[in-house]
């Protein structure tokens, strides 16, 4: 198996509803056996992207392709209210030529197993989100394709949801989720395309795309100290925090370095460490110059 191959991938994706463009030209891999993060704000245009590729709705120009084996939940199962999680997929099963024993398995898989006869109706939220999974697991696809899975969720319903992603992971499967949460995303994926009105602004490793680690120092006196870091990390490489602590560009090998320079300066030195930028300070360093930016949610 070709651990590389793409199991999706859109070329100049492109969909128009009026005047509005709501996926401008999208052009993004996903590879077997990782976990993708579709990450953007509300009305990105995720939706209509993983809908693009999933047949759902044809692009206005561009192509999508995704392996033919694939399952998804996009925009809220559509199940039965009356019928219990069990009926609900034994009926799914019946209609693409599955048994009942491949319900149990994907029940079991999504920790339903014990709760499989109650009603839809009197599920939780985050017990309704796992059936539409279980759903998509059905089968046992290639790829898994799933449009803001903790969407709603309560933050142990959230938990539930991240922790069987990785497990699919795990198990070598490949997962394609949207999500607007940037600590989520950089909790479970493995890459990420990075979409904001329409446009897909980045796609890279979550590694890459936090731009790494840099050093931050606290020493005294501050005039000394920014001196000796603009030297060594140069006048853009340098930021300094609110609490007076300043952030380098520079990997964190360079640390005994910056200590001596800043000791030989005749500074004192209250703190040196690696500091890695979160998501979501990279995000919002690249939505604020793009213009027609929306707030991330
Ligand atoms: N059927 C439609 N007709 C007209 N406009 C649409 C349609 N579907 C989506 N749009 C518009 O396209 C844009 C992208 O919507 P989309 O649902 O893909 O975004 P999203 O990133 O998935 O956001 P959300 O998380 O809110 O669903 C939005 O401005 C939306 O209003």
């Amino acid at each position: 198996m070709n651990t590389n191959a793409p199991v999706a991938t859109t070329e100049n994706l492109t969909k128009v509803y009026g005047d509005r463009v709501a996926v401008d030209k999208v052009t993004m891999t996903v590879r077997r056996g990782e976990v993708y993060g579709f990450l953007g704000p509300n009305g990105a245009g995720k939706t209509t992207t993983l809908r693009m590729l999933l047949g759902l709705i044809r692009p206005t120009s561009g192509t999508a392709y995704a392996d033919p084996s694939v399952g998804a939940l996009i925009e809220g199962p559509g199940f039965h209210p009356y019928l219990s999680g069990r009926a609900n997929l034994r009926v799914l099963a019946r209609h693409r030529g599955l048994t009942d024993a491949e319900v149990e398995r994907v029940l079991g898989r999504v920790d339903l197993a014990g709760r499989g006869d109650d009603k839809f109706k009197g599920y939780s939220l985050g017990m309704k989100q796992r059936l539409g999974v279980a759903a998509a697991l059905m089968g046992d696809p290639e790829l898994i394709v799933l449009d803001e899975p903790t969407n709603g969720l309560d933050p142990a319903g959230m938990a539930d949801m991240r922790a069987l992603v990785v497990d699919l992971a795990r198990e070598g499967r490949t997962v394609l989720l949207s999500s607007h949460l940037l600590a989520e995303v950089q909790e479970i994926c493995h890459r990420v395309g990075v979409i904001n009105d329409g446009r897909l602004l980045r796609e890279s490793t979550v590694a890459e795309l936090r731009g790494g680690v840099s050093l931050r120092i606290r020493a005294t006196p501050e005039p000394e100290a920014l001196a000796v870091a603009m030297r060594l990390a140069g006048d853009d490489g340098v930021r300094r925090e609110s609490d007076g602590a300043l952030l380098l560009s520079l990997p964190a090998e360079r640390a005994p370095d910056v200590a001596r320079a800043l000791v030989a300066a005749g500074a004192d030195v209250h703190e040196i460490t690696a500091a890695e930028r979160s998501l979501e300070e990279v995000f919002f360093e690249m939505t604020s110059t793009h213009p027609h930016q929306e707030v991330p949610a």
